[in-house]
């Protein structure tokens, strides 16, 4: 999509904001050599495995907790068993920024604390099937973030798997919240358009895409426990 048309914030459903191109060019770059320096380690990128035994096309590595299917651990032990790296206070910060942003409230983001981002990589076929995010104990928000080639994200509802649902275009700098009544709305990424990027921001190709949240849980808890 040409960057002279401008893409008017949207409130998809209730709850559910999404902001295009609210990253500057300079906070992608900043964002992309994060991510690459924790692609390297203590817990390497990779296709996160199925109990099933599928395996999925994105790559993913988490910071602060570790989530594989379906839960949250502060190892890695699917992957190489390391504790994965922290998660800085400057991404706290860009999480309560990302929330007065999408709910236009100077409040909005007091008492946000993101704990954990699932960073997800998209290369090639890569897409993710209709899905929650509800491994976490807590109905915080969720703050996406997407560097690189745009996609098709699929935002449906909190019943099940199909319609109602919208599908829009999530590009490079944008963000996307959802909170609320959309807290546990079913999503997807059904198809990344490859070419699309701009290289300025040092992902020569694919799609970054970032969700911070709040797992609730403390070193105390392990697992999939009941959301209180
Ligand atoms: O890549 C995206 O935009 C969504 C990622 C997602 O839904 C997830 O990691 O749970
Ligand atoms: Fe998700």
């Amino acid at each position: 999509m040409s960057a002279l048309i401008p893409r008017p914030r949207l409130r998809v459903a209730p709850g559910a904001v999404h902001v295009p191109g609210w990253l500057t060019l300079d906070e992608q770059r900043e964002l992309v050599v994060a991510c690459r320096a924790w692609a390297m380690g203590p817990v390497p990128i990779r296709h996160t495995r199925l109990p099933r035994g599928g395996v999925m096309s994105v790559r993913t590595v988490c910071i602060g907790w570790h989530w594989q299917p379906y839960r949250y651990t502060r190892t890695a032990d699917d992957v190489n068993g390391a504790r994965v790296a922290p998660f800085p206070d400057w991404m706290v910060e860009l999480g309560r920024r990302a929330l007065v942003a999408a709910y236009e409230d100077p409040a909005a983001g007091d008492g946000y604390t993101p704990d954990t981002a699932l960073i997800n990589f998209y290369d090639g076929d890569a897409r993710l099937g209709m899905h929650q995010d509800k491994d976490e104990r807590s109905d915080a928000p969720v703050v996406s973030l997407t560097i690189g080639d745009t996609c098709v994200f699929r935002f449906g509802n909190t019943e099940n798997r199909n319609r109602p649902y919208t599908d829009l275009e999530l590009a490079s700098g944008d963000l996307f919240v959802f909170g609320g009544p959309s807290r546990f709305a079913y999503h997807a990424v059904p198809k990344v358009h490859p070419g699309t990027g701009d290289p300025a921001t040092g992902l020569a190709s694919g799609r970054l895409n970032i969700t911070m949240r709040v797992t609730g849980l403390d070193d105390g808890s392990r697992g999939r426990a009941p959301r209180a």
